[in-house]
């Protein structure tokens, strides 16, 4: 299978550079580049190729690719009360609203509808690459994957694991969670797919066992899979932590002992590491997904980027749904720039000053930067860098056919705009009416309205049906549920 685009291409291959790359002619073959040429040359590739002119698909003006959006801090279970519980602090609301909502994904008729949404939902906002902490229950957490196979999305997905201070109807005994952890990981590598990777999720330290740690630790190593889990995110958690893990100094060191930083580690929020904790982190190769929408909520706390950058940390962005409010990368970019500034007008508030000094500009970031964290940075985070995050010959195509002009949508183009400011306009204002078309592996996922995934895979019950919508969300698996045509 080959295809063929001509037009304009934008990416940020590295902190704070982003490339326009106009009038390219671009061959995907078999899911990945096999070529990226001047518009100039195109007769002599497309020979080469055995294409002719009809084969390429020609962008209208207005419309570029974009590589697809990976976000890299995701609660699949929680995508239920997203938008809502933004009223308490981390601790509480862990206990308030997210315990009793991903304990009602066990019903597993909910979870399967439930899932379809959350997928179809980051798949319509550009998500091509989503890495999920599941629920603590085997079964939903199979469903996901299922969810995320049919649906076409690139995913990391793991079963989380919980064996301490959890409410008694959410909490797996240490034996019973290390061996339901694994047969989530065999469940997701029987099916045999280069697009869905299976990874080991301990929530955080307070609700894990060292006994659970380091059984986790050990299944990670016998697969070479992903970890994830969260660190040094806010007071409540890191207060408690030090007070189950007295003899450790800080979260890191006590992740490292367990055998839990690797390269393939991916730990989310980190707002209060110390410069020495980034060091540690940097020296394993784990990284960071910063999630600046719920360490504002749940955490009131600010993720230095640019000083954990310098370090030399890995860092991605997520949206930390359902902590964060929204399930776009593109609102995660513009809250990643905000809470840049938020560094720096707290400097400024501190000082008294009326004046931003140069020491105050280290911390901010624009939408490039914000770019690249939600594309390359979220790539090298998960280490899948030479395969998605730019776009580049020998990558897989992961991409988004954005269209500026897109009808209805929620921004206006003047005379005058650039095709920068046009960009500029797409990354601060856009939103999934201006994404005409998703690509996952050079395989168009999404079209308009329409859901292609792969219908192809059987087992799953997941609704690739389009232009529905479920209008009954009432106690979801104990009802029958009313799908209308919108
Ligand atoms: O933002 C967060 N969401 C969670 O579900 C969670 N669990 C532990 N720590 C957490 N932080
Ligand atoms: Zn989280």
């Amino acid at each position: 299978m080959i295809l063929a685009f001509r037009g304009n291409f934008v990416h940020t291959p590295s902190y704070g550079q982003m490339d326009m790359l106009l009038d390219k002619l671009v061959i995907v073959k078999e899911g990945k580049i096999a070529r990226i040429a001047t518009g100039d040359h195109e007769s002599e590739v497309l020979q080469e190729f055995s294409l002719s002119s009809s084969d390429v698909r020609r962008l209208r003006e207005g419309e570029f690719f974009l590589p697809g959006l990976i976000d890299t801090h995701v609660h699949a279970p929680q995508y239920k009360f997203t938008g809502t519980g933004t009223d308490v602090p981390l601790m509480e609301w862990l206990r308030k609203y997210t315990f009793p909502s991903e304990e009602s994904y066990k019903d597993r008729e909910a979870a399967q509808h439930r899932h379809a949404l959350l997928v179809k939902r980051f798949l319509s906002n550009g998500t091509t690459t989503a890495t999920y902490f599941g629920s603590l229950h085997l079964e939903p957490n199979k469903i996901l994957v299922d969810s995320i196979l049919a649906l076409g999305q690139r995913a990391v997905v793991g079963k989380v694991n919980m064996d301490r201070e959890s409410p008694e109807d959410y909490m797996e005994t240490t034996e019973q969670g290390l061996k339901d952890a694994e047969e989530f990981v065999q469940y997701t590598l029987s099916k045999k797919t280069t697009r869905i990777y299976p990874c080991i999720t301990p929530r955080f330290i307070p609700t894990c066992t060292v006994e659970s740690m380091k059984g986790l630790a050990a299944i990670a190593r016998k697969y070479n899979i992903h970890i994830q889990s969260h660190i040094s995110e806010c007071c409540g958690e890191v207060n408690f932590s030090r007070h189950l893990h007295p003899e450790y100094k800080t979260d890191a060191y006590v992740f490292d002992d367990m055998g839990l930083l690797t390269d393939k580690t991916l730990m989310a929020h980190g707002t209060l590491l110390t410069d020495e904790d980034i060091k540690l982190l940097v020296e394993r190769g784990t990284s960071v997904s910063h999630c600046p929408l719920s360490n504002f909520f749940l955490g009131d706390a600010c993720f230095r980027v640019n000083n954990a950058m310098k370090l030399g940390l890995k860092v991605g962005l997520g949206t930390d749904v359902a902590g964060g409010i929204s399930p776009s990368m593109l609102s995660a970019i513009r809250m990643a720039v905000v809470n840049s500034r938020c560094l720096r007008a707290h400097k400024l508030a501190v000082k008294g000053g009326l004046e931003v000094t140069p020491d105050m500009e280290v911390d901010v970031i624009s939408y490039k930067e914000g770019l690249y964290l939600a594309t390359m940075g979220g790539a090298k985070a998960l280490n899948i860098d030479n395969q998605v995050g730019s776009f580049e010959e020998g990558k897989e195509f992961d991409a988004l056919l954005v269209d500026v002009n897109a009808e209805g949508g929620p921004f206006d183009i003047f005379d005058g705009d650039t095709i920068e400011d046009q960009f500029e306009k797409f990354i601060n204002l856009g939103d999934d009416r201006n994404i005409l078309e998703v690509y996952v592996q050079g395989v168009m996922v999404k079209q308009g309205d329409v859901f292609l995934g792969d219908s192809t895979i059987k087992g799953t019950s997941v609704d690739l049906a389009n232009g529905k919508r479920e209008v009954s969300t009432s106690d979801e698996g104990q009802q029958s549920k009313r799908v209308k045509a919108s």
